[in-house]
């Protein structure tokens, strides 16, 4: 029996009213057709049947005793089927229909046959109620032989068969109580609802170059990093650092150990485009935070997806650490263990003492060191500081994060494991000398396409966490189907229809002809980025190179600086690049192969039309690509996106060189394997 029941939101696919339509009409389809197979299984079943009886005669005979039997019933000499199936009673042949009919009917007789027997038994001989048995036994015999001509009557029979069945198994009827089973109701809708937090952000202005903020107004920024950031050419501050660097420095106002009035600070999680200068957000206040601390403990520490990026965000920290005494470490795998642990922490006396005040990590890198390196402490850290917070949810599998709030609450050394016990001088008892303050730690999360999933995000055991978002459209009730999120103001989206084979050709001709450069180029694995770069050092004139996990972290490193140089003017690359990484000067990303999911596509798009600057993406798109990527770009909230197309004319003068390329590229392709087996 059911006790409660709990309506759960499923999901975005069912919230539409267009899709409970089409399901319905599925359901109609599937019932017609149904219809239909029984329709064509009595028929056959009746032919069978037809061929087994007598000559027709017989059956004029029998109709004729019929009808004097019950006083001419006009209706019967309208229907052929039914006098048929009158005929089968009073022979009483094998009934065709108990042949090839479902349960239900054949339920539906026996029962019938049952009550003529219960009346026998009781001598009940009056002919009123021997009539009205035989005229229930002719509408049975109508419901069964009876066929919908076409396929709304069927839908009526279906209804009338189960509401007959209803009436038969109803409680009033047999005269006992059903227990349990269920209802019939209508399934109620769930709405998804977002927590308060998430529906009512602290909204960020979007459009970077109307909304700029000059330093000196920004409160709370001290002066000698308002001077480092005019030194490095900053002047105004992007909106997002405007409203995230003042909110940060005020959880600190009261020093590292205690938040606002006491308090633990609340975790804040940034929402806003990419380029929009999210980095400089945490790092100015996180330094400015740091600036007065005595001992070197570890108390921030940055988490990045990929090494490129940690090495990025490591240089910016100590590029504004520089002259504070703060020292930056990574751990990124790019040194080896050893050198890592080195640089961490160093033994004097017996006692390890930290060496790094900031730590930037990849999560395997960092979970090796909590596991693997005594001098690596976190128990003083004060921020955990997570960029790309999405795709490092994604990664969580990894449990680094669970790994490190261990590693933050894990005393490092004995004496401070049982110093409950030590001895403090007399002093009268407060709230706050009883229990003696601790370390708050602080989340600050960043990303361009931060998750509103609150179960995602519940992952991260945020903690009254507040949201700086440039995304408006957020609800209590979201009715839209997917997430929406924000582009940079400066970028113009366009998609090139084109086929398969054209593709070569459409990016020589776009930086051979139409003289983009440098392009920012994606495709969806390392084996197509690699072929791409074959094909086009195979064809000449463009100085190209390929971004992927085929390369070492050296020679990424270097081929990425390259093409920040202007050395390369077409960088073919995975979406290794996707994320994050901030080159100078893209005027162009081009999607070789078009991303399958919008947060995809935003990143790789988001490589140009950074920081207020202006920048062009194409997308080339398969005729079967094209509908689809369409809307899933539109639903995301993208300002548009235009079609541009190619003429296959403009291409023509290529084709030639290109067939011979490619059977050159087959060769090449052939060499390095066989280069790969040796
Ligand atoms: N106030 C500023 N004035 C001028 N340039 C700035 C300012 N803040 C940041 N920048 C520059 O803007 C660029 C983009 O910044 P950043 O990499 O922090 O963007 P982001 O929001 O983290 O982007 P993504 O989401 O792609 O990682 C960088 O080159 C940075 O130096």
């Amino acid at each position: 029996m059911a006790l409660f029941l709990i309506n759960r939101y499923l999901g975005d696919e069912g919230d539409d009213g267009s899709s409970n339509e089409s399901r319905a009409k599925a359901l109609l389809a599937k019932l017609q057709k149904k219809a239909k197979v029984k329709e064509q299984q009595s028929l056959s079943c009746q032919g069978e049947y037809q061929s087994k009886t007598t000559v027709e005669s017989d059956r004029g005979t029998l109709v004729k005793k019929k009808r004097k039997n019950k006083g001419g019933n006009l209706e019967e000499t309208k229907h052929p089927k039914k006098r048929k199936e009158q005929v089968n009673q009073d022979v009483s042949p094998p009934d065709p229909e108990e042949l090839c009919e479902g349960d239900n009917a054949r339920k539906k007789k026996d029962t019938k046959k049952m009550q003529l027997t219960e009346e026998d038994k009781d001598g009940m001989k009056q002919t009123s109620a021997h009539n009205k048995n035989i005229n229930l036994q002719e509408a049975a015999a109508v419901d069964k032989t009876e066929l919908p001509k076409n396929d709304d009557e069927m839908v009526e029979k279906i209804q009338t068969d189960q509401s007959i069945q209803d009436t038969e198994t109803s409680p009033s009827q047999t005269g006992f109580t059903i227990l349990g089973g269920f209802e019939k109701k209508i399934i109620q809708k769930v709405q998804r609802v977002l927590p308060k937090w998430l529906a009512e952000p602290d909204v960020i202005q979007r459009d970077i170059t109307c909304n700029l903020v000059p330093i000196s107004d920004v409160p709370g920024i001290c002066t000698k990093l308002q001077r480092k950031l005019e030194s490095n050419g900053i002047h105004h501050l992007f909106p997002v650092q405007a409203e995230v660097i003042p909110a940060i420095l005020e959880s600190v106002s009261h020093g590292l150990l205690i938040g606002r009035g006491g308090y633990k600070p609340r975790d804040i999680c940034v929402s806003a485009p990419t380029g929009s200068g999210k980095t400089l957000a945490f790092v100015i206040p996180v330094i400015q935070a740091l600036m007065e601390r005595v001992v070197c403990e570890v108390r921030v520490l940055a988490v990045l997806p990929t090494k490129e990026l940690a090495q990025q965000v490591c240089k910016v920290f100590s590029s504004y650490a520089e002259g504070n005494s703060l020292k930056v470490v990574m751990l990124a795998g790019q040194k080896s263990f050893a050198a890592e642990q080195a640089s961490l922490s160093e033994n004097r006396g017996g006692i390890s003492h930290s060496l790094a005040d900031i730590v930037v990590a990849t999560p395997g890198r960092l979970v090796d060191h909590i596991n693997k390196n005594d001098g690596f402490s976190l128990e003083h850290l004060r921020f955990l500081i997570i960029d790309e917070a999405d795709r490092m949810i994604d990664s969580m599998h990894q449990s680094w994060l669970s790994q490190v709030i261990k590693a933050v609450y894990r005393p490092r050394r004995v004496s401070e494991a049982v110093s409950i016990f030590k001895r403090t001088e007399p002093a009268p008892i407060t709230a706050a000398s009883l229990s003696p303050p601790q370390i708050p730690l602080q989340k600050l999360l960043f990303s361009a396409t931060l998750t509103q999933n609150p179960e995602k995000l519940q992952q991260l055991g945020l903690h009254q966490p507040r949201l700086f978002s440039s995304v408006h459209s957020l609800s209590t009730t979201n009715p839209a189907s997917q997430e929406r999120f924000n582009f940079p103001q400066g970028l113009t989206e366009y998609y090139v229809p084109c086929t398969l084979s054209k593709k070569p050709l459409l990016i020589l001709h776009f930086i051979l002809r139409l003289k983009f450069s440098p392009i920012l180029c994606f495709t969806n694995s390392r084996e197509a980025t690699h072929r791409l770069y074959l094909l086009v050092q195979l064809f000449g004139g463009v100085q190209a190179a390929e971004f992927s996990s085929r390369l070492s972290p050296n020679e990424r490193k270097r081929t990425l600086k390259e093409f920040e140089q202007g050395k390369i003017q077409l960088l073919i690359s995975t979406d290794a690049a996707a994320r994050g990484i901030d080159i100078n000067g893209v005027k162009c990303v081009v999607n070789y192969d078009a991303p399958q999911f919008i947060r995809t596509y935003i990143h790789r798009v988001g490589r140009t039309a950074r920081a207020g600057k202006s920048g062009l993406a194409f997308t080339f798109l398969l005729g079967v690509q094209e509908k689809k990527f369409i809307q899933m770009v539109k639903d995301a909230g993208s300002p548009g996106i235009q079609k541009q197309i190619v003429k296959p004319g403009s291409l023509k003068s290529m084709e030639p060189r290109y067939q011979q390329m490619l059977l050159e590229l087959g060769n090449t392709i052939k060499g390095e394997k066989a280069k790969k087996r040796v």
